[in-house]
């Protein structure tokens, strides 16, 4: 049995559409299958652990990185496999896995059955699938998800650009604040910090190449510090993101550990998988092969 948890309102209501054909293939090939739609945020994390404690062969997440989240934030613990058809605006775990944006060939991977097992962070008692940011990009993750252009940019299937139009937003009014790492133990103090990315995939933002050597199983996180750089210079840097060329910038130190603290000058937001999860002072700590993803 296949259990579906589909986001309506993912992707600006690709969740929805994605659903209905995802639907319609899996009567055709007869698959059994329950579908729950969620209600609200995080609902997806009920559902999922409810799903958990049935027999069941995957439970399927339709949405993006933000239902992918809550889902896995249901299952972890449980050893039943995660299954994923990218209906997001960035859906950047798909991208980071190899997982096709084409729903047909999403399913048909999901029904052959292959797995593997992923890292994921862990911050007090959530699960954090893909990157977490820091300062900027928190503020950037909280204008974007309450954007306009968000809505109307996935409308025209344009919705991993609403990233790039959150991030020049914030640009304009953005403090930059000093910061205290401790990375397995070994402390750093970065001064005008505008951002600190936390990552176990390379890719964020729909596409933002923040940590290009990122790996989703070497059971380490890969870090990203912007600092000490002006405003024309970090939009000067940015398109270079996409392609992770920002790295050779003096402003970017990368640092590699398993268990990151942050300190900041005064609190700033911590996002997750593209959700807001709280502020700093924050701790981040990686476990394992902790996910089993299908596909
Ligand atoms: N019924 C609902 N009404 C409102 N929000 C919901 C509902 N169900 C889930 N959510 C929330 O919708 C938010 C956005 O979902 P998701 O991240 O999957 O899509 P997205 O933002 O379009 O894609 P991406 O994260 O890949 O850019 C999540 O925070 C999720 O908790």
């Amino acid at each position: 049995m296949y259990y579906f948890i589909v986001n309506r309102v993912s992707g600006n209501g690709k969740g929805l559409k994605v659903w209905k054909k995802v639907e319609k293939l899996l009567k055709e090939k007869r698959v059994n299958y329950q579908v729950r739609f969620t209600e609200r945020p995080k609902h997806a994390v009920e559902i999922a652990k409810e799903f958990s404690s049935e027999k069941c062969d995957a439970v399927v997440a339709i949405g993006g990185d933000g239902t992918i989240h809550d889902v896995a934030n249901g299952l972890i613990g449980s050893n039943i496999p995660l299954g994923i058809i990218p209906a997001g605006s960035g859906n950047d775990l798909a991208r980071a896995l190899d997982i096709p944006m084409d729903y047909k060939k999403a399913l048909e991977r999901i029904l052959m059955g292959k797995q593997r097992t992923i890292d994921v962070g862990r911050i007090g008692k959530e699960y954090c699938i893909t990157v977490t940011g820091i300062g900027f990009d928190g503020k950037v993750a909280d204008v974007n998800n309450s954007s306009k252009y968000k809505n109307w940019l996935n409308f025209i299937k344009l919705g991993a650009l609403s990233y790039g139009f959150s991030v020049l937003h914030v640009l304009l009014n953005y403090r930059p604040v000093n910061i205290q790492l401790k990375v397995d133990g070994k402390s750093f103090v970065f001064f005008n910090v505008w951002l600190i990315a936390i990552a176990n995939i390379p890719n964020y933002g729909g596409g933002i190449r923040i940590c290009p050597d990122a790996c989703y199983n070497d059971g380490l996180f890969d870090i990203c510090i912007v600092h000490n750089i002006t405003k024309w210079e970090l939009l000067r840097m940015f398109p270079k993101a996409y392609k992770g060329k920002h790295v050779f910038h003096p402003s970017v130190t990368m640092i590699k550990g398993k268990h990151v603290e942050v300190t900041s000058g005064w609190p700033v937001i911590v996002q997750s998988d593209g959700e807001i999860l709280t502020k700093t002072p924050v701790n981040v700590m990686i476990q394992k092969e902790a996910l089993l993803i299908i596909s």
